[in-house]
């Protein structure tokens, strides 16, 4: 039994509260609003973002010096965006024996940082290399239900990869380990603009012929940036790539598939963001994803196909077309090329 603080009370930080609670661990659930903690301590519901009933092994908590007092490890599940901000604020109260944990997925525009990364920066105590990440196919709605889930922990250092591996494992939530960190979080993030992708193509009326073909070639994408910048490929063909692919572009509870959804039906980016209500991290990682394609002279063009939908004003359908008549090709230049280098050797 270990003490843990999980730092965002949003529906992916409640839903990993539950599994920690599930595994007989003491749990603070920490948000930054006091109206909040004293609603979930109360009423034992997080409504606004969980169908879920909290156990009593999970208080919430809205002062962050109190939540993280004594934990074994602190867990941010923050969206992208605020991780530095929330980070600044664990880093003068934070002891260096503690293991630190993100569950956010999304990369830093214009900077093209990655959350292990922003981490590292903001806690002065801790490399980005003592981070771990924990990532994988797994909306927060089934977790909460207990149904089967499988996510992946990544870490450099294998200890603190298995000690993250033991926090959460149980029978309904299988955790793996990789020590691919860079693999793990790019496939995390760059999934979610991939499911806008498929959203907007559900939105326009296409079928799942359009939908196959973005998520293969999408993940040729994710995996063609992903190896530039020295993941290991097949990381891509793993739950936290390929599975949070299927996963995302697929369900219902998807926020990114969702906004795309609406945003194909011809709704605008600002009407889709205010009716969400919750974190569209893709919205953000597509800016980040476009500047490093540019920068890494990277070939994505179902990536810049959605920049331009989101931030250009471009018509879907008219990136349809554009993506349709792209020079004729062979297929098999990405993915199953680059693990054919990388194992023929
Ligand atoms: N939902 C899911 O199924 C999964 C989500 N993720 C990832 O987890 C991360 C969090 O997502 P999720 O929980 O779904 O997001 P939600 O939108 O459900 O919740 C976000 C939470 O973060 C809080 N928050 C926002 N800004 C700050 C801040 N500056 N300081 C403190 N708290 C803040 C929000 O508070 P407030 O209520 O005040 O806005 C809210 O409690 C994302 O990166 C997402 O991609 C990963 C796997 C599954
Ligand atoms: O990452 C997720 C599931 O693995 C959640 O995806 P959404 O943010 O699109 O809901």
């Amino acid at each position: 039994m270990a003490k843990v603080a999980v730092l965002g009370a949003g529906s992916w930080g409640t839903a990993l509260s539950i599994v920690l609670a599930d595994n007989q661990h003491e749990v603070r659930l920490w948000t930054h609003r006091t109206e909040q903690a004293k609603k979930i301590n109360q009423t034992r519901r997080n409504d606004q973002y969980l169908d879920a009933v909290i156990p009593e092994a999970i208080t919430a908590y809205s002062d962050l010096k109190q939540a993280i007092a004594g934990v074994t490890a602190v867990v941010f599940v923050v969206p992208t965006k605020a991780i530095r901000e929330v980070a600044r604020q664990v880093d003068p109260l934070i002891s260096p024996e503690t293991t630190i944990i993100h569950a956010s997925k999304g990369i830093e525009p214009v900077t093209l940082k990655r959350v292990s990364q922003m981490i590292g920066e903001e806690l002065t105590a801790f490399k980005e290399e003592e981070i771990v990440v924990l990532s994988g196919p797994s909306h927060a709605e089934e977790v909460a239900l207990r149904q089967p889930t499988t996510v992946t922990v990544s870490s450099v250092d294998p200890d603190r990869a298995r000690l993250t591996q033991d926090l959460f494992i149980n029978e309904s939530f299988r955790v793996y380990t990789s020590p691919d960190v860079l693999g793990i979080e790019l496939g995390g993030a760059l999934k979610n603009i991939i499911a806008l992708g498929a959203g907007i193509s559900d939105g326009l009326g296409y079928g799942d012929n359009a939908k196959a073909a973005l998520m293969t070639r999408g993940l040729a994408e994710i995996a063609r940036l992903g190896t530039s910048l020295g993941a290991n490929p097949l990381s891509f063909l793993g739950l936290p790539g390929v599975g949070d692919l299927i996963v995302t572009c697929t369900s219902v509870h998807s926020r990114n598939w969702r906004a795309g959804n609406l945003l194909g039906k011809g709704n605008k980016l600002e009407d889709v963001l205010e009716q969400m209500g919750m974190v569209v991290e893709g919205v953000r990682t597509v800016k980040a994803a476009y500047q490093f394609a540019k920068e890494q002279q990277v070939e994505m063009p179902i990536t810049e196909g959605i920049y331009q939908v989101l931030f250009e004003g471009k018509q879907p359908k008219d990136v349809v077309g554009q993506l349709m008549s792209r020079n004729k090709r062979q297929e098999m230049d990405d993915l199953a090329q680059l693990l054919m280098e990388r194992y023929s050797q």
